[in-house]
C-alpha cells in the first residue's frame, strides 16, 4: 500500500525525470549526429522544427523557400525525430536524378519506412510508395508499357478532346448566361473524368454534376447509377487524399487512441470501399474479356491493356512473358490506385498555371494561337490527331516554362538503400532526402534569370542565351517538376498530352481572360499547390 501511495507521490518527479532524459537523448543526437548541416536549431525535442510551419500558415512551400534562402543548397530540418536533409541544386541532386542506374540504384525507395502508410497498403503496393521492390518493378514496367503504347495515347488524345468539346457546351450556356468560369474547379472535374473513363473504360460525370450544382439542370443523358458511381469514386480519391497527412504524420499511439480511433477507422474505410469497387469492376473486365474470341478486338482503356498484358489479346512483355508472368487482380487494383493518386490534382494544377500565364502575357497567347492554327487550321476539328501534337513547339515551351516556376510537388522525399555520397559527404543507407524542386528548378547557379517567366528559352532552335543555358540546365537535371533517377514520374507524357489537348481545344474556340485583370499566383500548398480559384470570362471565336 505504502509503495503504491510513494509511487503516486513521486510520479511526477518521475515522469520529470523520463522527460529530461528524453530530451537529453535527443539533443546528444542532435549534436552527435554525422555530418552535421546547417539548419534552423530544433527548440522543440519531439517536434524538431515541426511547428515552425504554423508560422507559414502550413505553406511548406513557403517555409521550405526560405529555409533555402537562409542556410543554403543542401541543409536540413528535424521533422519531429526524422532528420529531412534538403536539397535545392541539381548538382547535389545529381546521383539521385542521374539517369545511370550505377548510380541511382541506391535511391530506390520513396522514403524510410513510415507505419500508417503501411496501414492504408501503400508500401505493399501499386507503385509511389510501394517498398517492395520487385512487387514495384514489375508493375512499373506494366504501367509503362501499357500507357505509352501507342492505341493507348492515341485514346487518350481522343478522349480528352471529346470530353473537352463536352465541357464546353455547357460552357456556351453559361457564357450566354454572362457567367465567369472558375477554372480551378471545372478542371478538377475535368481531369477526373479524363481518369475514370481512361483507366476504367467507364463514363464520368463529375463535370457535368458540377454544371447542375450551379444552378443548371442538365441530367438528360446521363443515367443516375453511372453517375453515382464517377462521383463515389472521385470523392473517395479525394477523401484518401487529404487523409494522407493523417496516416504519414500522426504516430499509431495518438491514431488509435480512445476518441479519436473513429477517425483512423473512417479514413481506413475509405481506401477499403475504393479497393471494393476497383476488383469488382477489374473482376467483372477479366470475365468479360474471357468470355470474347481470339481476334476480338478490345477497347484501349488502361484497365483493359493491363488485364491482357501477355495474352493473345495483349501487348507483349518478353521478360515477363518468359516467367508466364502478368499482374494479378491486387496488383492491378494498386497500379490504378496509384494513376488516381499521381494524376489527379497534379494535371488539374497544371492546366491552371498554364492557362494562367497565357493570360497574364496577349504575347504568348497570340505566339500559340498563330502555331495552333498554322497545324490545325483556323476552323475547330472534329478530333485532333496524335501526331499533330508532336508539331507544337511553342506550346511544348509554355508549357515546360509554366511548370518550371512552378513544379506542381514543389517537395518529394527519396530516401537511400545503400551507403551513398551527396553533397560531398557520405551517408548511410535510410537517410531521408527531400528534393526541393521549386528551388531547384530556379537555382540560379544554373538557371540565367531563373525566376523570369520566359517560354522561348525552351525552343530548342533557339540560340540565345537563355536557350543555351535551358539544354544546358536539363542536361544537369536542374528542370525537376517530374523528378528524377529510377523514380522519375511514369506519368509525364500521359500529363502532357492532357494539357496539351485542353490548351488546344480552349484556344482554338474561344478567347480567354481574366475576370481580374490583377489576378495573381492564388495558390496555397500542402504537399502540392493548389489553385484557390482562378476566374476566366470566354468569348466564343465560332
Ligand atoms: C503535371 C503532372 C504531374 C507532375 C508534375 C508529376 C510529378 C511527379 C513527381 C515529382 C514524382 C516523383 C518523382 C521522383 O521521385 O523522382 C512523381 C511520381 C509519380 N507519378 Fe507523377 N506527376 C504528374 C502526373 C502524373 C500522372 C498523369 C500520372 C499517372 C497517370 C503520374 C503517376 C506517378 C506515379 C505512379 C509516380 C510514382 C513513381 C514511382 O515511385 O516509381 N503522375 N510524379
Amino acid at each position: 500500500m505504502n509503495f503504491i501511495k510513494n509511487l503516486i507521490n513521486d510520479l511526477p518527479s518521475l515522469i520529470a525525470v523520463l522527460l529530461l532524459l528524453y530530451i537529453f537523448k535527443y539533443y546528444y543526437k542532435y549534436f552527435t549526429r554525422v555530418n552535421p548541416l546547417p539548419g534552423p536549431f530544433p527548440w522543440v525535442p519531439l517536434l524538431g522544427n515541426v511547428l515552425e510551419l504554423f508560422r507559414y500558415k502550413l505553406n511548406v512551400a513557403e517555409y521550405l523557400k526560405d529555409v533555402q534562402s537562409k542556410y543554403g543548397d543542401f541543409c536540413e530540418i528535424q521533422f519531429g525525430s526524422k532528420r529531412l536533409l534538403i536539397i535545392s541544386s541539381s548538382d547535389v541532386a545529381h546521383p539521385i536524378h542521374t539517369s545511370s542506374v550505377a548510380h541511382n540504384r541506391k535511391f530506390l525507395y520513396r522514403d524510410l519506412p513510415n507505419i500508417g502508410m503501411n496501414e492504408v497498403g501503400m508500401e505493399n503496393s501499386g507503385m509511389i510508395c510501394n517498398r517492395n521492390l520487385d512487387e514495384w518493378r514489375i508493375n512499373r514496367e506494366f504501367f509503362e508499357r501499357t500507357s505509352r503504347s501507342r492505341n493507348f495515347l492515341i485514346m487518350l488524345t481522343d478522349k480528352t478532346y471529346e470530353m473537352a468539346t463536352n465541357m464546353f457546351k455547357l460552357w456556351d450556356i453559361m457564357i450566354n448566361d454572362n457567367q465567369e468560369i472558375d477554372l480551378s474547379k471545372w478542371l478538377e472535374k475535368f481531369t477526373g473524368d479524363i481518369a475514370i473513363s481512361t483507366t476504367t473504360g467507364l463514363p464520368s460525370y463529375t463535370v457535368l454534376s458540377y454544371f447542375n450544382s450551379l444552378g443548371y439542370n442538365d441530367h438528360n443523358y446521363t443515367p443516375v447509377s453511372e453517375q453515382e458511381l464517377s462521383l463515389k469514386l472521385i470523392s473517395l480519391v479525394k477523401s484518401i487524399f487529404k487523409s494522407g497527412q493523417w496516416f504519414i504524420l500522426v504516430p499509431p499511439f495518438i491514431r488509435h487512441a480512445p476518441g479519436i480511433s473513429y477517425l483512423n477507422s473512417k479514413f481506413l474505410n475509405f481506401s477499403k470501399e475504393m479497393e471494393d469497387i476497383f476488383l469488382e469492376l477489374i473482376q467483372k473486365r477479366r470475365k468479360e474479356i474471357d468470355s470474347l474470341s481470339e481476334n476480338a478486338s478490345l477497347p484501349s482503356d488502361l484497365l483493359t491493356l493491363l488485364l491482357t498484358v501477355n495474352t493473345s489479346h495483349g501487348i507483349e512483355i518478353p521478360s515477363y512473358k518468359s516467367l508466364n508472368r502478368s499482374l494479378n487482380e491486387h496488383e492491378i487494383f494498386g497500379v490504378i490506385r496509384d494513376i488516381f493518386f499521381g494524376s489527379f490534382e497534379s494535371i488539374t494544377t497544371a492546366m491552371c498555371f498554364v492557362l494562367y500565364y497565357l493570360c497574364k502575357y496577349p504575347s504568348v497567347k497570340s505566339k500559340l494561337l498563330s502555331e495552333i492554327n498554322t497545324i490545325f487550321g483556323n476552323s475547330t476539328p472534329s478530333n485532333l490527331l496524335y501526331e499533330n501534337l508532336k508539331n507544337l513547339p511553342y506550346c511544348d515551351a509554355l508549357i515546360e516554362e509554366s511548370l518550371r516556376l512552378n513544379p506542381i510537388f514543389p517537395y518529394f522525399p527519396r530516401s537511400n538503400s545503400e551507403p551513398v555520397e551527396v553533397g560531398g559527404y557520405l551517408w548511410e543507407n535510410g537517410q531521408s532526402f527531400l528534393l526541393h524542386y521549386h528551388r531547384i528548378n530556379v537555382n540560379e547557379n544554373v538557371w540565367i534569370d531563373g525566376e523570369i517567366f520566359d517560354p522561348e528559352r525552351f525552343l530548342r532552335n533557339k540560340d540565345s542565351e537563355r536557350s543555351i543555358n535551358a539544354r544546358t540546365a536539363n542536361i544537369k537535371g536542374a528542370f525537376s517538376t517530374f523528378g528524377g533517377g529510377a523514380r522519375v514520374c511514369p506519368g509525364k507524357l500521359w500529363a502532357l498530352i492532357e494539357i496539351k489537348v485542353l490548351l488546344v481545344a480552349v484556344l482554338m474556340r474561344y478567347d480567354v481572360e481574366f475576370v481580374n485583370k490583377d489576378q495573381g499566383l492564388d495558390l496555397f500548398c500542402d504537399s502540392t499547390f493548389h489553385w484557390r480559384e482562378l476566374k476566366i470570362r470566354l468569348r466564343s471565336r465560332m
